[in-house]
């Protein structure tokens, strides 16, 4: 079974938009818990545009299913996670005021600042991941660093396959392979839809979680927050 953690960022947006408490980020998450989903996923980020800083302290005791953290690990970010304590953080190369993450690690020119990063994660507890392209020596060199779990980035195969290119799963299969042989956890994530989730869990194998934001809040926008969470699970059974 592949576990389902719902990115909730779209749900801060939507509330920061006017400046109150509507919609409400902490019901929102109790729902979706409620709905079925085995995790809450929030990237806070830098500015703050979406999950603010406080938002991850206020949804640690809300959340009793798997929480996972995902961000670059700067100062502030490292306090935030080890202040939270979540079940997991997956570490994500973003620039500063980048729209939405854009690319994963390189796990060789990072390979020192990344084991050292993900050694005070787990001094703490907290399981790591780290974001990557499916390129099979980022994942080699994700193993060097020490790394429980590695996320594969999905844009590229979630965009290709939108076009009708299946062949696009190629590179994803190979490294989950690898991963699975150097006893990496995999995750997945970034633009999975109810579109493609099934394809890309039946050709990854030992795909553990992924985590979904933005396809599956515009999905609720139609079809609702609950129903769409069971047709997720039911894609990842
Ligand atoms: C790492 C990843 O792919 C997601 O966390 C994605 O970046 C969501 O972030 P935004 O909601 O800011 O686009
Ligand atoms: N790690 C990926 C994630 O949390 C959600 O990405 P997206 O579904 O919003 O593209």
């Amino acid at each position: 079974m592949t576990k389902l953690s719902v990115n909730i960022n779209k749900i801060a947006t939507l509330r920061n938009a006017r400046g109150g408490n509507v919609p409400d980020l902490l019901q929102v998450a109790k729902d979706i818990q409620k709905f079925g989903a085995q995790g809450i996923t929030i990237h806070p980020r830098p500015d703050e545009r979406h999950i603010r800083y406080q938002d991850a302290r206020d949804l640690k005791p809300i959340v009793y299913t798997e929480f996972n953290i995902e961000g670059n690990p700067q100062h502030n970010f490292i306090d935030l996670v080890l202040e939270c304590k979540p079940e997991q953080v997956t570490l994500v190369p973003d620039a500063i005021g980048a729209i939405t993450s854009s690319a994963g690690w390189d796990t060789i020119k990072n390979q020192s600042y990344l084991t050292e990063v993900i050694q005070e994660f787990q001094r703490n507890g907290i399981r790591t991941s780290i974001f990557v392209d499916p390129i099979l020596e980022m994942i080699e060199g994700a193993k060097k660093t020490g790394t429980d779990r590695i996320e594969l980035y999905t844009e590229a195969f979630a965009h290709q396959f939108g076009l009708g290119n299946q062949k696009a799963i190629e590179p994803y299969t190979k490294s989950a392979i690898l991963a699975n042989e150097l006893g990496l956890g995999i995750n997945a994530g970034h633009d999975l839809s109810l579109d493609n989730i099934k394809f890309f869990k039946d050709n990854i194998p030992g795909l553990l979680e992924v985590s979904i934001g933005h396809a599956l809040i515009c999905e609720a926008l139609y079809l609702g927050l609950d129903n769409v969470v069971n047709m997720y699970l039911q894609k990842l059974k």
